[in-house]
């Protein structure tokens, strides 16, 4: 079966999304619609069905649909939000991968987690602790996934929004990373500085392509040299409110293999 990706289109009300970490800058809703039409389309001109989960209009947050979950082979562990303004984003999310086959988990309160801080690499799993994600959901998903072979192993997250706003991993398990912050580069077997802070978000597309945002073309030529084929989208809009190209879908694979 092709892979597929649970996508969510924006909420009319997405220039309301929350900032933490950077200043909050006017965000053009109809600039966004179109960005992110053009993010499903690259997905399905790559080999992946998108798959929507119904919009939910009154949350500015739910098109950043990553964050509802963490899929590890046939279980989807619904996360509880580390922002309550976005917990009512799960419940639609949950019934889109239910119907896709998937078995369902949940993280429960007093855990929170966020799927934007988990980084899977093959079996090992990070979960970055600190911002949206505590000790509890980590533990949580912990005990959700041992049984499935995962290793989940906590980092620490400060100085960003959350683990994959910091690293993501390419598809040989090299983590990469922005270094101003990424805050323990040694919790990670393996580490590779990019240049740009957005060039450290790359959603793997397969063996070889990788789909990354517009505003890091020195990561994207760095990643050509080292024999990857980037697919560059412009997500502007959404770089605004802390979203970056991982968070913008959830990727249904059939054998794990990275994010
Ligand atoms: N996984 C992600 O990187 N999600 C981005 C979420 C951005 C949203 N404005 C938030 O603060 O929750």
């Amino acid at each position: 079966m092709a892979p597929r990706a649970l996508v969510r289109r924006p909420s009319p009300r997405l220039a309301e999304g929350l900032v933490t970490h950077i200043e909050r800058t006017p965000v053009d809703a109809d600039l966004a619609a179109r960005q992110w039409q053009a993010y499903v389309d690259a997905l399905a001109s790559t080999g992946w069905t998108p798959v929507e989960v119904p919009a939910i209009d009154e949350c500015p947050d739910g098109v950043f649909v990553e964050d509802t979950m963490v899929v590890f082979g046939d279980l989807a562990v619904i996360a509880r939000a580390g922002a309550t303004q976005r917990r009512p984003e799960a419940e639609a999310a949950e019934e889109a991968v239910r119907s896709q086959g998937y078995r369902i988990a949940r993280i429960e309160e007093p855990g929170t987690l966020d799927g934007g801080d988990v980084l899977k690499i093959g079996t090992a799993v990070y979960v970055g602790r600190g911002g949206r994600t505590n000790q509890e959901g980590v533990d949580q998903l912990r005990a959700h996934l041992a049984p499935l072979g995962a290793e989940v192993v906590a980092v620490p997250v400060q100085k960003v929004l959350h683990l994959k706003s910091a690293v993501t991993a390419l598809p040989d398990g090299t983590v990469i990373g922005y270094g101003p912050l990424v805050d323990d580069p040694a919790a990670f077997p393996t580490f590779r500085a990019v240049p740009e802070e957005a060039g450290a978000h790359v959603v793997l597309l397969d063996e070889n392509r990788l789909l990354m945002a517009a505003s890091a073309p020195r990561s994207a030529e760095l990643f050509r040299e080292l024999g990857y084929t980037p697919v560059v989208v412009d997500i502007s809009e959404f770089e605004k409110l802390e979203g970056c190209v991982t968070c913008l879908s959830v990727r249904l694979r059939s054998v794990p293999l990275g994010d």
